[in-house]
């Protein structure tokens, strides 16, 4: 099937760095969350770095004007009528997810492909919750994602073949390099990724090391991008702490148990860069 036209659900910033690469790459996208102000906000994070891209003299002013009349805001799941794949990147909370899967189903043409980005939860348990179980999968984009190159495909129990290469096809036509993964708790990146974030978390805890002296141990011993507790910061305590408790819960064991300096920061509101503060300030 040729896919033309998408629905991201959720503009936070997975969904709003998947809304943008589709809309460049020339598909029409829908743009939903709960409220016209998430909406709306989500937007002028994709205008503000498609503007970097002119500024950089990376894209032409043209582009960038037609890759956001390509995007269409949306606050109502019925849109889903009009579209080939959904594209689900609310927060990581599985009833959230199921709800929002339940009335896609419902809206969606029944030849639609659901997807999700989420990062841990069971694709499986997600398809469960349509008629279409065939029709949904996993396509977990890697943050930021205009920047990073991966796209998880994450095949459920009961996912069939055209939909697992009809995705794949999609995430190519972004320019991404799709990799296929079974489905269980955490995939495979955040299966690896994660409990050495946690890991490092633990050490702060501990008193072992300052954030910044943990991050400096892999960034300047590891030649990682960032240190791991930037990156926490960087993709959301609250998701690394749901992330670690589906791991937790899903295999059952006490290596994947989340430090409790990291639910103490979440209680705290205290999310990452998206909040202002987790394990450094920020000013947003
Ligand atoms: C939790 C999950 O389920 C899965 C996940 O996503 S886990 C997280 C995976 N992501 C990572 O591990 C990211 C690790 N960090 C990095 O790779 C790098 O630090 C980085 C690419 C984010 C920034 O790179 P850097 O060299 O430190 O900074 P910088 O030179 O400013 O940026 C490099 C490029 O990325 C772009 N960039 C940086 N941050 C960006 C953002 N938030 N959005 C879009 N583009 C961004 C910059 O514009 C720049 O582009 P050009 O080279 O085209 O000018
Ligand atoms: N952060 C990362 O690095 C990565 C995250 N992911 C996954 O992507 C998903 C989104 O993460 P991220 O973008 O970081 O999170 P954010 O918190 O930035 O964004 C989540 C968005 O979803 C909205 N939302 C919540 N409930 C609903 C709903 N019922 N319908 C529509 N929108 C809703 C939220 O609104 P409000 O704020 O009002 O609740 C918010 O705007 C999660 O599943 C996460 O695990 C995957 C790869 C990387």
């Amino acid at each position: 099937m040729s896919m033309q036209t998408v629905m991201v659900v959720g503009a936070g910033q997975m969904g709003a760095g998947i809304a943008q690469v589709h809309a460049v790459a020339g598909f029409h996208v829908y743009f939903n969350d709960l409220t016209e102000e998430k909406v709306t906000a989500g937007r002028q994070g994709i205008e503000k770095q498609l503007q970097r891209q002119v500024d950089k003299g990376r894209m032409e002013q043209d582009a960038m004007q037609d890759a956001l009349g390509r995007i269409t805001p949306s606050t109502s799941l019925e849109d889903a009528a009009n579209v080939d794949l959904c594209i689900e990147a609310a927060v990581e909370q599985m009833e959230i997810k199921k709800k929002i899967f339940q009335e896609l189903d419902r809206h969606a043409p029944t030849t639609a492909i659901l997807a999700t980005n989420t990062s841990s939860l069971p694709i499986t348990e997600i398809a469960a919750e349509t008629n279409r179980p065939a029709q949904v999968i996993g396509m977990h984009f890697m943050n930021p994602v205009p920047v990073m190159k991966l796209v998880e495909v994450i095949r459920g129990l009961q996912t069939n073949e055209d939909t697992y290469k009809d995705v794949k096809a999609a995430a190519e036509a972004l320019g991404k390099t799709p990799v296929e993964v079974n489905d269980a708790p955490g995939f495979v990146s955040n299966r690896v990724l994660m409990p050495m974030i946690n890991e490092a978390i633990c050490t702060v805890n501990e008193g072992i090391a300052a954030p910044e002296d943990v991050d400096q141990v892999m960034t300047l011993g590891m030649n990682q991008p960032m240190g791991p507790l930037t990156l926490a910061d960087f993709i959301g305590l609250d998701t690394c702490l749901y992330i670690m408790e589906v791991l937790h819960e899903g295999f059952g064991e006490d290596k994947y148990r989340p430090s409790p300096l990291l639910r103490k920061y979440v209680k705290a509101g205290w999310l990452g860069r998206k909040s202002g503060r987790g394990f450094y300030v920020y000013n947003n």
